[in-house]
């Protein structure tokens, strides 16, 4: 299964990141705690230089704890990493005070010169769907950055003055993911991330099926078997049928992927080392 992604997109990214960047004193990289690998791409950290990055990650309460943890491990390597829910909002009252801490340098050198220490400014960036805006919404306390399940619904360009230590940026940088793999693309595909109208629907869902049979996951009824014989028998069960009948495996595939993506189906990390 191919995912087309548009290199025009990618390269306005680039620039619109880079404008930014000179304007804020440090970023947050929100990736997906169900595929933390599959989440970032690597040209971040070639675009961000030397500037303070707090990685999180996000929907942790649709990722396996015991994985969300063995990553975290690993990322810590990198620079500092937590696990959030934009939702739920765990972990979000760890974010100031990490902030403040990578931020000391330049605080200390305003300090220094006799300057007022102004907030940190800060600028939000992930693929799409990623929980950009919901993070924002909850660190600003009401619904000031639209959300909504489909990605790329952000826009605008405003500063939001979260409390007098911190502003973010309202139009938080997308980062368009690395699909060189197609396994990663899958990945994305599956978590949400990319549209639906760019993949094969039924593709996708039997390959998820597969991958959850081949790694052991335990999934309720009637999704326990695998392949095509399962979409059937997901159709039925969920009422998918064409006239005369016969079973809508295509709808039967978006209906599975909707329940994935909401977590129906449990917790699922499906980036693993
Ligand atoms: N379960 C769960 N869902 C989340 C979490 N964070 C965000 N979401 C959901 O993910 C979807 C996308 O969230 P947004 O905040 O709109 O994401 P975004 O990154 O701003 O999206 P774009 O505007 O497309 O870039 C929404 O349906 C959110 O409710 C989380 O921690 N847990």
């Amino acid at each position: 299964m191919s995912i087309q992604w548009f290199p025009g997109h990618m390269a306005k990214t680039k620039r619109l990141l880079t404008e930014q960047l000179q304007w804020v004193d440090a970023v947050v990289e929100l990736a997906d705690a169900r595929i933390p690998a599959s989440s970032r791409n690597p040209v971040l950290a070639e675009l961000l230089g030397n500037k303070p990055r707090l990685l999180l990650l996000n929907k942790t309460d649709l990722a396996e704890e015991v994985w969300t943890k063995r990553w975290l491990e690993s990322l810590r390597g990198q620079g500092p990493a937590f696990g959030i829910s934009a939702v739920s909002g765990r972990g979000l009252g760890r974010i100031t005070p990490e902030l403040a801490k990578l931020t000391a340098e330049r605080a200390s050198r305003l300090a220094g010169k006799g300057l007022r220490p102004r907030p940190i400014r800060v600028m939000v960036v992930g693929i799409p769907n990623i929980g950009k805006s919901s993070l924002i919404n909850q660190m600003a306390g009401g619904s000031k950055a639209k959300t909504g399940d489909k990605p790329g619904i952000t826009r605008g360009n405003q500063w939001i003055r979260i409390h007098d230590k911190i502003e973010l940026l309202d139009t938080p940088g997308l980062l368009w993911p690395k699909f060189e793999d197609p396994e990663v693309g899958r990945k994305l595909a599956a978590t949400g991330a990319v549209r639906d109208e760019v993949f094969d629907a039924e593709e996708l869902a039997v390959w998820l099926l597969t991958w959850l049979k081949e790694n052991n996951v335990r999934v309720p009824p009637p999704y326990e078997s695998r392949g095509q014989a399962t979409l059937e028998e997901i159709g039925r069960q969920r009422g998918c049928l064409m006239a005369g009948g016969r079973v809508d495996t295509g709808k039967a595939a978006q209906e599975f992927l909707r329940e994935f993506r909401r977590g129906r189906l449990g917790r699922n990390t499906l980036d693993r080392f």
